[in-house]
């Protein structure tokens, strides 16, 4: 069965090495990156038996759409640096697992092409810049292509400071560019952030979304039940408790760490999803337990994508989705709805009480 691990060593074979540290770094001393992978490692599941439950269901419903299994595509910019496809390569590799995937505003390929590319409609991941007439240009194309949520990330009033990318002066390979975005100099990715992203956003940005668009608004960065409240005030559809993959603020907690105390303050009120070192199927598990509707996976489909093209992504989320279904097997999960807070041994209760 092929592993997140064993992706990852693979595409560290065949990927330049700046192009490498970009994608697996992240800020500061890279505490949070470690922090998100430590989390689930620390977790034991406490198995039940004897519960007759052979043949576990790890359908969802997201939206009001039919999920075959609680695993989507994390956001990532750029795939065109890891595969000529880029993100068409890595939607039809998505769409044969039967996940989503959630297109970043830095994709490299044509969001109508990436549509085209799978039966299940993208996401489309949203940087609300300074200029809004190119916000909503590329609400409008997404749109149009038929994508069905935005997803507003948050957590970047600026980039994070990534060392690596400092020290190797990183530049995007040649002729990686962001295909839906009016032409500009990209080649910098924390030099572009600087200059385009707005820094001053508040939660007013979700009104000015819902005035330009009818398509539900996911929050994505959210890490305090305070924030989970003030979206869901905001009109938000839903959150994704989200560090960036610890490539934002250096000392953010686990996600895995916050996320009952989110689903505590949500409460059943819109979806809750979780990013951030999630590689195994057992890790899907412990993060349904602790409140989490779905998942979504960042560094491990690119590893995938670089490494065996749209085949590799197909085969590493079959993959996590089947290990899905054997750890419900074995601790007597019969659905998700069933994966209750009593499955994960070690947890901190939510701390914060609204
Ligand atoms: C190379 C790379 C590019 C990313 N680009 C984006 C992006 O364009 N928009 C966004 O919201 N998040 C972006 N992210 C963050 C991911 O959406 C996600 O939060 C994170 O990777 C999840 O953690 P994981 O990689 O440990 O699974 C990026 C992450 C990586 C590794
Ligand atoms: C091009 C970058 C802004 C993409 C991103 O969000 C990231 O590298 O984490």
């Amino acid at each position: 069965m092929p592993t997140a691990l064993a992706y990852q060593a693979a595409a560290h074979e065949v990927m330049d090495r700046h192009l490498w540290d970009f994608v697996e770094g992240g800020a500061g001393d890279e505490r949070a990156v470690l922090a998100n992978v430590h989390a689930f490692d620390a977790v034991r599941l406490r198995p039940r038996v004897l519960t007759g439950c052979g043949e576990p269901s790890t359908k969802t419903r997201i939206l009001g759409r039919h999920w075959r299994t609680p695993i989507a595509v994390a956001p990532m910019a750029y795939h065109t640096a890891f595969d000529d496809g880029g993100e068409v390569s890595t939607a039809s590799g998505a769409d044969r697992a039967g996940c989503p995937l959630v297109v970043s505003t830095f994709a490299g390929r044509r969001f109508a092409d990436i549509a085209a590319a799978t039966t299940i409609a993208p996401w489309l991941q949203l940087y609300c810049f300074k200029d809004r007439s190119v916000t909503r240009h590329v609400i409008e194309t997404a749109e149009a292509a038929g994508f069905e949520v935005l997803v507003l990330t948050v957590d970047t009033p600026r980039l994070g400071r990534r060392l690596r990318d400092e020290r190797n002066g990183f530049r995007l390979p040649d002729g990686v560019l962001p295909a839906n975005l009016p032409p500009g100099d990209f080649s910098s990715p924390s030099e572009h952030s600087r200059t385009a992203f707005d820094p001053g956003l508040d939660w007013t940005v979700l009104d000015w979304l819902r005035s330009i668009t009818a398509l539900p608004v996911l929050v994505k960065g959210v890490l305090a039940a305070e924030d989970a409240e003030l979206a869901i005030k905001a009109g938000a559809a839903g959150v994704i408790v989200s560090n960036h993959g610890g490539r934002q603020l250096d000392r953010a907690p686990a996600t895995l760490d916050v996320l009952a105390e989110i689903a505590a303050a949500v409460d059943g009120r819109c979806p809750v999803l979780l990013d951030g070192g999630v590689r195994r199927g057992s890790d899907v598990l412990a993060a349904a337990a602790l409140g989490a509707d779905a998942v979504l996976i960042g560094r491990p489909v690119l590893h995938a994508l670089a490494a065996e093209g749209s085949e590799g992504v197909a085969r590493l989320l079959v993959a996590v989705a089947e290990e899905l279904a054997d750890t419900m097997v074995l601790t007597g999960t019969a659905s998700l709805s069933d994966a209750r807070p009593e499955l994960v041994i070690g947890r901190r209760q939510p701390t914060v009480e609204l």
